[in-house]
C-alpha cells in the first residue's frame, strides 16, 4: 500500500458505477477519499466489447444457483467486472432510465429524488442513440409502435465507462486498485457498533470517518456478511434479490447480419420492444431484446453459438439470494429467483414472440434457451438494510450505495439508474456530514 494510504475521511470500497460517482462527488466537496478496487487489470476498451469470456482477467465468477423452475442463468456462474469501471466496464451498455412508475415502491419522494439524480448521471455520462441494424428493424417492423430506441454510452467507438466519465482521480480521489476489501472494521471489535475503516486481503488497514459500500449487489452482501451484518444481527442482507429472468430464442441463419467485421462489434442493442401479456400473475412486462451479432461476435474467447434475440421478464414475481460462503472461504453462493409463475409467463412471451416473427419457420418452436439479464440487485435493500440515505441500519460510520439498495428492480436495465441513485446519496452524504 502506498506510504500515508492508511486513513481518509472516506473509503468507497469498489470502484464500479456507484463507486466512481460517489468517490467523485465527495472529493469535489473536499473529503479526502480513498477508492478501493479489488481488480488490478484494465477491461478492453474498444465498444461493444464485453469481456466475460472464458479467459477474461477482467471480472470475478461467482457461483449461482438454479432452483427448479429452471429460468436464469444458462451456466453455473455469474460474471461481475472486477476492473475500474465494475460491471459497467464489461457490460451490454444499454443505457435506459426508470419509469416514475418503477419507483413507486421506493418511497414518496423516490421519483423526484431520482429524476434529479438521473439529470446530473447523463450529464455526465451523456449516452447517445445508436442506429438500428438488421435484426431491430425486423423485429421492430413485426411489433409496431412498441419499439424504444435505447443509449449506448460510447464515443468514438470506445466504451465511455464511469471511471472514464466521472473521472475520480482527476478530483483528487487516491484510487488504489488491486485492493480487495475482507471485511470492516468496528470500533472496539464491537460488531455492528461503530465502523472505523476497512481489513484489505493482505490484512492491511485503512482507517476512515465513513466506509461507503459499492461494491455491486454481490460484492457488497459478501463483505456486509463477513462482517457480521447480516440475519444474525437483524439485516436481512441478500434475502431478497432481483433479476430479470431472460431467455434466448434462436433467429434462422437468413436473419443474421452474417459474421461482418470482427473487430468492430456493432452495439449489441439499439432498440428493444416493450409488450404487456396476461401472464399467471397479472401482466407480464416483457422486453424483447434484439441482440444485434451472435454472443460469440462480442465476447471474446466464446465458443461460435447461434445468432440468439432474447425475450426477458422485467416485474418477476420470484425472489433470489446471496448467502455467505463457506468457512473454506469459496466465496458468496447466488441462488437466482426461480419462480414456476415467471418461468410459465416467460415461456408463453417466447411462444408468442417466436410465432409473431415467425422464427419456427413452420416447424416446431425452437426451444427458448434459459439465460439472465445480469440485472441483480436488491442485496442491502432500502428500509431493510439501509435507510433512505444509504446508512446502515444500526451502525455508525457506513453506508451503502450500489445497486445492492433497490427496494424494487426498475423494468428496464439498471446501469443508469445505479449512477443516479449514487449521485442522490452522494448528495446525501455531503448534506449529511458536518466534516
Ligand atoms: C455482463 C453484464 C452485462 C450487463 N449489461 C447491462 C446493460 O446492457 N444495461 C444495463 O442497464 N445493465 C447491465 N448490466 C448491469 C449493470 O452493469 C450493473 O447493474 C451495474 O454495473 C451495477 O453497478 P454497481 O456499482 O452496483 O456494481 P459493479 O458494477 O458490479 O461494481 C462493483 C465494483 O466493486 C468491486 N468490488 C467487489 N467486491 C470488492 C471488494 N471486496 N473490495 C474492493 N472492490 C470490490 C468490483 O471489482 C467492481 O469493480 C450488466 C451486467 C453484467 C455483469
Amino acid at each position: 500500500m502506498p506510504p500515508g494510504a492508511h486513513a481518509a475521511d472516506v473509503v468507497v470500497v469498489g470502484a464500479g458505477p456507484a463507486g466512481c460517482v460517489m468517490a467523485r462527488r465527495l472529493a469535489e466537496a473536499g473529503r479526502d477519499v480513498i477508492l478501493l478496487e479489488a481488480g488490478s487489470e484494465r477491461a478492453p476498451t474498444r465498444a461493444g466489447v464485453l469481456d466475460i469470456g472464458p479467459a477474461s482477467r477482467v471480472i470475478t465468477r461467482y457461483r449461482a444457483d438454479l432452483g427448479g423452475a429452471g429460468i436464469g442463468s444458462a451456466g453455473p456462474e455469474l460474471p461481475r467486472g472486477r476492473t475500474l469501471g465494475g460491471s459497467g466496464a464489461v457490460n451490454g451498455g444499454y443505457c435506459t432510465p426508470a419509469r416514475p412508475s418503477d419507483l413507486a415502491g421506493w418511497g414518496a419522494d423516490w421519483p423526484r429524488r431520482y429524476a434529479v439524480g438521473l439529470a446530473r448521471a447523463t450529464e455526465r455520462l451523456r449516452p447517445r442513440l445508436v442506429a438500428a441494424g438488421p435484426v431491430a428493424a425486423r423485429v421492430a417492423a413485426a411489433f409496431p409502435g412498441r419499439v424504444s430506441a435505447i443509449a449506448q454510452a460510447r464515443r468514438d467507438g470506445r466504451r465511455v465507462t464511469a471511471f472514464d466519465a466521472w473521472g475520480p482521480a482527476g478530483a483528487g480521489v487516491r484510487v488504489l486498485t488491486g485492493s480487495p476489501v475482507r471485511e470492516l472494521r468496528w470500533s472496539g471489535g464491537r460488531t455492528g457498533g461503530r465502523c472505523e475503516g476497512v481489513v484489505l486481503d493482505d490484512d492491511d488497514e485503512i482507517t476512515a470517518r465513513e466506509v461507503i459500500l459499492c461494491a455491486g449487489s454481490i460484492g457488497t452482501a459478501e463483505v456486509l456478511l463477513r462482517s457480521g451484518i447480516g440475519p444474525r444481527s437483524g439485516h436481512p442482507v441478500g434475502r431478497s434479490t432481483q433479476e430479470h429472468p431472460e431467455v434466448l430464442l434462436d433467429l434462422p441463419p437468413d436473419w443474421g447480419p452474417g459474421e461482418g467485421d470482427p473487430l468492430v462489434p456493432p452495439p449489441l442493442l439499439s432498440h428493444v420492444v416493450r409488450l404487456g401479456l396476461p401472464g399467471p400473475t397479472g401482466l407480464a412486462e416483457i422486453e424483447v431484446r434484439p441482440y444485434s451479432v451472435p454472443m460469440h461476435r462480442v465476447i471474446p474467447g466464446l465458443d461460435p453459438q447461434p445468432h440468439r434475440i432474447g425475450v426477458a421478464l422485467m416485474n418477476p414475481v420470484g425472489r433470489g439470494h446471496v448467502r455467505e460462503g463457506s468457512s473454506r472461504g469459496d466465496g458468496p453462493r447466488v441462488v437466482l429467483a426461480d419462480d414456476p409463475r415467471d418461468a410459465s409467463a416467460l415461456d408463453q412471451a417466447a411462444g408468442m414472440v417466436a410465432d409473431r416473427l415467425g422464427i419456427s419457420g413452420g416447424g416446431p418452436r425452437p426451444a427458448p434457451v434459459p439465460s439472465t439479464s445480469q440485472h441483480l440487485a436488491g442485496s442491502a435493500r432500502i428500509g431493510e438494510v439501509v435507510d433512505d440515505s444509504g446508512r446502515v441500519l444500526g451502525c455508525e460510520g457506513m453506508r451503502v450505495a450500489d445497486a445492492s439498495v433497490f427496494p424494487v428492480l426498475p423494468r428496464c436495465g439498471p446501469y443508469l439508474s445505479v449512477l443516479a441513485v449514487a449521485e442522490d446519496l452522494a448528495a446525501r452524504v455531503i448534506a449529511g456530514n458536518s466534516w
